[in-house]
């Protein structure tokens, strides 16, 4: 089967229950700290949108499952629309299909998009040597240019976040297992790119004066690995775009957050 079959294919439904502990663990995984009570404290929990994330992510896991993505794939990008806050615990029925999968040569790149009534998330997975299957080569786009005025805010992840983010739903061994990290080219297991996604959303949030569970539109494209305890910068704009750097390097382009 080509990665071109995959195009339009309805990856079903599925209902996720969820409680104020999923919601809590997730926030600490993404690197709230104690002190910000609603984000960590049953009486006056927000729930960060981009919690919905893990619960969404057994629609790329049905097509990994099914043999769609080779073993070198990782997660590119993506991007989350948000229509309602979630509830602190309760369930989500979600409906996912599988949208363009885009012919780069060397790559195929998946779109996997997830609807529910709280939010609509689309996934970019980036699978090399899956392409040439004759498709199209899909839209190609440049980094953001940054403003003029932009802020360089620290972003500090620890030694276990890999470990700890993954109890909430991504337990993809190259996050935890040195030999599946190895498989891939890395020195050690590596962080989830929703992590370091969501993670930025919490100085990108103070930086605008919002809270981050006022997130109403996210995106963000997955451009080089990040390791657990790297010390990172978000270098954002006034209009909310955003780079996540490791270095010089950049771990995140393509960055685009709105909080309302
Ligand atoms: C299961 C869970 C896994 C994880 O969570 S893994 C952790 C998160 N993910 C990562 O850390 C991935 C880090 N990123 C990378 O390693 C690389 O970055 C990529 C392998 C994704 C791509 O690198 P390269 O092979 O050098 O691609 P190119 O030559 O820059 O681009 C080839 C074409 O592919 C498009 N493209 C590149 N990156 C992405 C992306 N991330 N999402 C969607 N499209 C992408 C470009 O635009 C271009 O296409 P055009 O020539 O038509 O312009």
């Amino acid at each position: 089967m080509s990665a071109g079959d995959w195009i339009g294919r309805d990856l079903g439904e599925r209902t996720i229950a969820y409680s104020d502990r999923d919601v809590i663990l997730y926030a600490l995984a993404v690197g709230a700290a104690a002190h910000q009570l609603d984000l960590v404290f049953e009486d006056r929990l927000r729930v960060l949108p981009t919690f919905g994330l893990t619960l969404a992510q057994w629609a790329p896991d049905v097509m990994a499952e099914a043999g769609a993505f080779g073993p070198q794939s990782v997660h590119g990008s993506q991007n989350l629309q948000v229509h309602a806050p979630l509830e602190r615990s309760g369930e989500l029925r979600m409906r996912a299909r599988v949208g363009d999968v885009w012919d780069k040569g060397s790559a195929a790149v998946y779109t996997v998009i997830i609807e529910c009534d709280a939010f609509t998330a689309t996934w970019g997975i980036f699978a090399p040597g899956q392409g040439g299957f004759g498709g199209d080569r899909g839209p190609s786009s440049a980094p953001h240019e940054l403003g003029a005025e932009v802020a360089e805010l620290p972003l500090q992840t620890v030694e276990n976040q890999a470990a700890l983010y993954r109890l909430t739903g991504d337990r993809h061994h190259i996050h935890i297992d040195p030999d599946a990290a190895a498989q891939i080219g890395q020195p050690r297991p590596i962080l989830q790119g929703l992590c370091t996604l969501a993670a930025a959303t919490l100085p990108l949030a103070a930086h605008r004066g919002a809270h981050p569970a006022d997130l109403t539109s996210l995106d963000g494209r997955f451009s080089g690995m990040v390791l657990p305890g790297d010390m990172l910068t978000v270098v954002a704009d006034q209009e909310g775009r955003f780079s996540v750097l490791r270095g010089t390097e950049t771990a995140i382009s393509h960055g685009r957050a709105v909080f309302s």
